[in-house]
């Protein structure tokens, strides 16, 4: 894997860097890389600028996140303020007339924290979450206002849902089909991760536990979603081989679950989507040792960057034997449509072995919401 390289020309160095050819001139007029040039003038890349190439994105992607730290108000905020400008939004739902869809450009991502001594957003009290972790004005703050929201504005936080009706005389037989209708009309509205699923599992002491995981293949196969074979998640579901998943497209007020039989994809299936991310996530990959215990965040850098840095000569970065993809195959799906007074509708698909004349099929039942 380590094997030398002769020097590549720019598309190459691009390629195996995961960057754009014109990125690479632009490291080139900032002279933070200086290719060799011959014949005609071309660019050649050795070892030593790719490693360097690797090297500047991991600076500049850590510079990113500086910067992205430093907009959320630091010190002056904590993380979290995101979950606040979510209540605050939720809340101003409750005034009785419904504002239309917004667009997932619209929402900023954190609500900037009032400056000491404004009012705050609404009421007298700041919103959960945005009280600095530590700042010296922070006793003075928590002793004028409490740092909870009080119970009852949490209570009162709820939306009329309302947008859509769910008929069975409308909806396919194939809820793949319906899945698929649903998932292209929260990609038309903008929702944000729109393939983003909860996956739960259960743990080998029984208990169960949930995360976030993309959705990253879909047939009649089931669903597909990539981790780490040594993850908490991936031990659950070595030992209790079925998950449950949620969609929570709430800007849709639609919510999709699915509970099924979960196993591992081939390996040819997995390196084949492996090779399709980006060089990022690869080396991320590689570098992270997932649901382990690690000392700090500057152990975590420095993997990223020892991992950027042992594959910068290497042809590519293959797919760690560590890691792969899972496949849910759906045995009941359930489809939850938002509507008036909590009367929701819910269609559930369950799957049937059929006869040997009909085949599989799916019964299809309203549950009460
Ligand atoms: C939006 C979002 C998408 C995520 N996608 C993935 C994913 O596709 N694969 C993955 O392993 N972890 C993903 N994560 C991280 C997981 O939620 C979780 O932190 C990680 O997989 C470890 O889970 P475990 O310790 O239960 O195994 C994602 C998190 C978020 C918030
Ligand atoms: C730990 C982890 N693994 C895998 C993924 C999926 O990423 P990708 O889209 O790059 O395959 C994510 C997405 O957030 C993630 O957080």
């Amino acid at each position: 894997m380590d094997t030398p390289r002769l020097p590549v020309p720019i598309g190459e160095a691009a390629r195996r860097c995961g960057v754009a050819t014109s990125t690479l001139r632009y490291y080139e007029e900032r002279a933070l890389v200086s290719p060799s040039r011959r014949s005609g003038g071309r660019r050649w890349y050795g070892q030593e600028d790719l490693r360097r190439i690797v090297v500047v994105q991991l600076a500049q992607r850590l510079a990113e996140s500086l910067d992205a730290w430093i907009a959320r108000g630091v010190p002056g905020s904590v993380p979290g303020s995101g979950l606040a400008s979510g209540l605050m939004d939720a809340h101003d739902e409750t005034g009785g007339t419904r504002r239309g869809p917004r667009s997932a450009g619209d929402e900023p991502p954190f609500r900037p924290e009032p400056p000491l001594g404004a009012e705050p957003p609404f009421g007298s009290e700041p919103p959960f979450g945005s009280e600095p972790a530590s700042f010296e004005g922070a006793a003075h703050r928590s002793a004028q206002s409490p740092q909870l929201p009080s119970a009852a504005r949490l209570a009162e936080l709820r939306r009329r849902y309302g947008r859509a009706e769910l008929v069975e005389s409308e909806i396919p037989g194939d809820p793949l089909v319906l899945f698929h209708t649903w998932l292209a009309d929260a990609l038309a509205e903008g929702v944000p991760e729109p393939n983003a699923m909860v996956v739960a599992t259960v743990g080998v002491d029984g208990l169960p536990s949930a995360r976030t995981v993309l959705l990253k293949g879909l047939d009649e196969r089931g669903f597909v979603f990539y981790t780490n074979y040594g993850s908490a998640k991936a031990a659950d579901l070595d030992a209790h081989p079925n998950a449950a998943l949620v969609f929570p497209w709430h800007a849709m007020e639609r919510q999709v679950r699915v509970t099924g039989s979960a196993g591992r994809v081939t390996r040819e299936e997995s390196a084949a989507y492996f090779a399709s991310r980006p060089l990022e996530s690869r080396l991320g990959a590689w570098a992270s040792p997932q649901s382990q215990v690690v000392a700090d965040r500057e152990s975590l850098d420095r993997a990223y960057a020892e991992t950027a840095e042992r594959f910068a000569v290497t042809e590519d970065v293959p797919i760690p034997d560590f890691w792969g993809g899972y496949r849910v195959r759906p045995e009941v799906v359930e489809f939850w449509q938002g509507r008036h007074g909590r009367m929701h509708d819910r269609i559930r698909y369950r799957r049937t072995e059929g006869t040997e004349r009909t085949g599989e099929r799916w019964i299809v039942e309203r549950l009460a919401p």
